[in-house]
């Protein structure tokens, strides 16, 4: 009889469960949007099992058109590569779209303490983009780019080393190491020298979160499927962290203990440094609001408001930095860096360029010159148009409904920017999209494109903040290299370049050169 009584009971949650779910996923037929059938249970995940988000999103525009839709569990997302329709999203209607697309296993993007820039919305994203805007002006940059050049000895001097020695090296590695080096002193203030020190601990802990995702397949499985337990999943996450080591929780506690030390020191702040000016505006944790405010009067409540971050915040904030400085510029770097050793004329008419504004080998290039170099900017730009490893992380959630392009946006749907698809449009670049081609970024062809075409960073008011800084670095670092040396492509990296997707997208194998002093 129990028996029979609990198979009922489930039964029944059962049916109510598949058909609410049902229910939610015929949204896209209402819409008259295309897409691939969803399971009930996992919607389109299992798609992603054997394929990266990116390769998907291209064989469905391939297959529905410009805008499809898919599930995540039971969670509607519009992909999308019509670029009047990003623009509405991205630009002109993002009152309704400040929202980032919320993962399964992060922070609560309102209510948690540690929320950065990244994961926050509304108010608080306005104002903790408006405290991290001016780290990034033309004229830091310029009191950066010392600090950057000091960096970039180091790779020079290990490079040199493995010419000596005729060696074959990953190039994409040591890139790494430099990003690391640099935004450790241009974010910190300190001195880290992963480039010549192999076993660099923030280094490893870099990767390692890098690599979270993928180490917790099933509970990000579960978030996706079950959404709305999301406080469970956070919690289960944390809990695993305190059980078996978590990168993320050892580089707060660093992080934390820089913030700290530099605290203590009490010495005038570093203009080109990112953590004092973060500092500059940390909210005193002893001090009320109404205290910080009254300390304010002279501004309006709101703008005092506007200028301070809670510990939390600055702590998050920092992390961000150190992860997002890391990671992307140096992937942006080893793939242009594996075109140039692939393509020698493009190489040699780079180096052209180079020798033209320095003319000796002792050089130190600044924000100023390398900003003024056209071949080195259409090679960077067509770098990024080949390919957008960032491109995953540009979408929107609709946090009211409206009407964009004609398609009626229901609140909480999710637009993601299919970029891959922008980027290798013929309508945009022509039919050879595979090739590698900097010429398709001549000053006059750039003018008559669709602003949209080209959104490596993103796009709006969310385009990515670290733009220039990754700009400079990037430019820096590869006139200094190539000035000096001409790089080959090593045995390991002949053939085609296989990327993969973590939480950017990476060549697989890294890309391994040989280096010859010019
Ligand atoms: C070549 C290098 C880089 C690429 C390709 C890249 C790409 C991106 C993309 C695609 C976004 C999302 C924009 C959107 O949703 O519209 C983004 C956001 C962001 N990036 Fe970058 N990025 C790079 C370097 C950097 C650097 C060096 C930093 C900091 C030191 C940085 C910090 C950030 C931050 C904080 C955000 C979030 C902005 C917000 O939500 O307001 N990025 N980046």
């Amino acid at each position: 009889m129990i028996i029979e009584i609990l198979t009922t009971f489930f039964g029944i949650c059962f049916a109510v469960f598949y058909w609410q779910r049902r229910q939610k996923m015929k949204i896209f037929k209402k819409m008259s949007i295309p897409g691939p059938e969803p399971n009930f249970l996992f919607g389109n995940l299992l798609c992603f099992w054997k394929k990266s988000l990116h390769s998907a999103y291209q064989d469905w525009a391939k297959e529905y058109g410009k805008t499809f839709g898919y599930f995540e569990g039971p969670s509607p997302v519009l992909v999308t590569s019509d670029v009047d329709l990003l623009h509405e999203v991205l630009v002109k209607n993002f009152k309704k779209f400040h929202s980032r697309k919320v993962w399964p296993v992060q922070v609560d993007p309102d209510n948690d303490e540690d929320v950065h820039m990244f994961f926050a919305r509304g108010e608080r994203w306005r104002r903790l983009r408006s405290i991290a805007n001016p780290a990034f002006s033309t004229v830091k940059m310029r009191q950066m780019s010392p600090l950057i050049n000091q960096q970039i000895n180091n790779l020079i001097d290990v490079i040199a080393m493995k010419n000596e020695q005729s060696e074959e090296f990953n190039m994409y590695e040591l890139l790494q190491r430099l990003t690391l080096d640099t935004i450790a002193k241009c974010g910190f203030g300190l001195d880290a020298n992963s480039v010549e020190q192999p076993n660099d601990e923030y280094l490893e802990n870099c990767r390692g979160v890098i690599n979270d995702t993928t180490k917790r397949p099933i509970l990000f499985m579960l978030g996706f499927l079950f959404p709305a337990l999301h406080s469970l999943w956070i919690n289960i996450y944390y809990l695993l962290g305190k059980i078996k080591f978590n990168p993320v929780i050892w580089l707060e506690k660093r992080i934390e203990a820089v913030i700290n030390e530099r605290k203590q020191q009490q010495r005038a702040p570093n203009k080109s440094v990112l953590m004092d000016l973060f500092l500059q505006s940390e909210w005193d944790p002893q001090k009320t609001e109404e205290e910080v405010l009254d300390e304010n009067k002279d501004v309006v409540d709101i703008i005092a408001k506007k200028r301070f971050l809670s510990t939390e915040e600055l702590r998050s904030q920092c992390l961000l930095f150190l992860l997002s400085g890391y990671e992307t510029t140096s992937t942006a770097m080893a793939y242009l860096v594996y075109e140039m050793a692939a393509n020698p004329d493009m190489q040699q008419k780079l180096q052209q360029e180079i020798d033209q504004h320095f003319q000796t080998n002792t050089l130190e290039p600044g924000y100023d010159t390398v900003m003024k170099m056209e071949y080195l900017d259409m090679v960077w730009c067509e770098t990024l148009r080949k390919y957008p490893l960032a491109s995953t992380v540009v979408a929107r959630q609709c946090t009211e409904s409206t009407e964009v392009g004609g398609i009626l946006i229901p609140e909480g749907m999710i637009i993601q920017a299919n970029i891959w698809d922008v980027h290798y449009s013929s309508t945009f670049w022509g039919e050879e999209t595979q090739k590698f081609d900097p010429e398709r970024f001549r000053e006059e062809s750039k003018r008559s494109r669709h602003p949209m075409a080209w959104i490596p960073f993103g796009g709006g008011p969310r385009t990515c903040v670290g733009l220039r800084l990754a700009q400079l670095e990037g430019k820096m670092t590869i006139v200094r290299v190539f000035k000096e040396f001409t790089l080959s492509l090593g045995s390991l990296s002949q053939g085609p370049l296989e990327v993969v997707e973590g939480a950017t997208i990476f060549p697989r194998n890294g890309v391994h050169v040989k280096a010859f002093r010019r």
